[in-house]
């Protein structure tokens, strides 16, 4: 399977800066890639250099199977920069249909259907446009043209969360066509739901790529199970990954690590009549990759 965006070794300096080390990246057909970093780790220096809008210092990389140089490509990506400079008089609507044009392939209707879906105001000037608004005009051109590959440079960014939301369906729909998706964030909370995968760039260098299925399954999550009657504590003491017990009456609280299995067969011969399940906290996961690389920079400079 060849991989839809690869680079090998790529590094960039601005000047003496380093601002992308050596990165390895495969971007496989049909995933949804969240690129995750915190602010100034160098996601957009990746993201620009795999549009050519740079080139990089040493290293390669290659997009829809070509030189990321070869122009041929572009009419077969969406991009959505981080900073749109949309200004000026022209109303945005008039721009999208102007792209379209010089783009050719474009359903005008796909861009009213992809408008009427974010609540864009097409109507207005673009140097007017809210952040907001702005940023669903970028979205439309992005996705209008319906390309086999999306790079969004912080897709949400001043989206409410219905829009939010209505975006995420958006990027699913696009795997869902075997479209595959490239989207940066600075939390791993705007891609966790959507994402295949992840990987993690800090200062410059990818620290981790993680499949978020298995991400989840390691994940700690807080459950909480009510029974019709009170339970003894020794039937749930002592099963794999179950913390923090406590077992009050008829109501049992315990923190899980992983996968809730041997809780969820305790509890099976015993009568459940409601249970509390919180979303595995990835946040947690995600935090402890930077704080490991944090002391390994801090040791590495002792
Ligand atoms: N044109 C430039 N000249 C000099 N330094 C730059 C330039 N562009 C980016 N940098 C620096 O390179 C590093 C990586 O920046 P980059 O914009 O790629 O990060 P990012 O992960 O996209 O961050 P953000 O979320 O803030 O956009 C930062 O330290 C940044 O200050």
């Amino acid at each position: 399977m060849t991989a839809v965006v690869e680079t090998e070794g790529l590094t960039k300096f601005y000047g003496p800066k380093l601002a992308l080390d050596d990165l390895a990246l495969a971007i496989r057909p049909g995933e949804v890639f969240g690129y995750l970093g915190p602010n100034g780790a160098g996601k957009t220096t990746t993201i620009r250099l795999l549009l050519d809008v740079i080139r990089p210092t040493s290293g390669r990389a290659t997009v829809l199977g070509a030189g990321t140089r070869d122009a041929r490509i572009r009419a077969r990506i969406g991009y959505l920069p981080g900073e749109l400079a949309l200004e000026g008089r022209v109303r945005a609507r008039a721009y999208l249909d102007f792209v379209a044009d010089v783009r050719g392939g474009v359903n005008r209707g796909r861009i009213d259907e992809l408008a009427e879906r974010l609540d864009a105001d097409l109507s207005v000037p673009m140097g007017r446009l809210s952040k907001g608004n702005k940023q669903k005009v970028g979205l439309i051109q992005a996705f209008m043209h319906e390309p086999e590959l999306l790079i969004l440079d912080e897709p949400t960014t001043g989206l409410d969360p219905l829009v939010q939301q209505e975006f995420l369906s958006m990027v699913r729909e696009a795997r869902a066509s075997g479209h595959t998706v490239l989207m940066s964030s600075h939390v791993l909370a705007e891609v966790e739901h959507v994402a295949d995968r992840v990987g993690i760039v800090r200062s410059g260098r990818m620290v981790a790529v993680e499949d978020v299925a298995a991400l989840r399954e390691r994940a700690v999550r807080r459950v909480e199970l009510h029974f019709d009657a009170p339970v003894p504590r020794e039937a749930f003491e002592g099963l794999p990954g179950i913390r923090d017990l406590t077992v009050e009456g008829a109501s049992l609280r315990c923190t899980v690590d992983g996968r809730p299995d041997a809780l969820i067969k305790a509890a099976a011969r015993f009568t459940v009549v409601h249970m509390v399940s919180a979303e595995p906290d990835l946040e947690e996961i995600f935090l402890t990759y930077y704080s490991e690389e944090e002391a390994a920079h801090a040791r590495a400079g002792a």
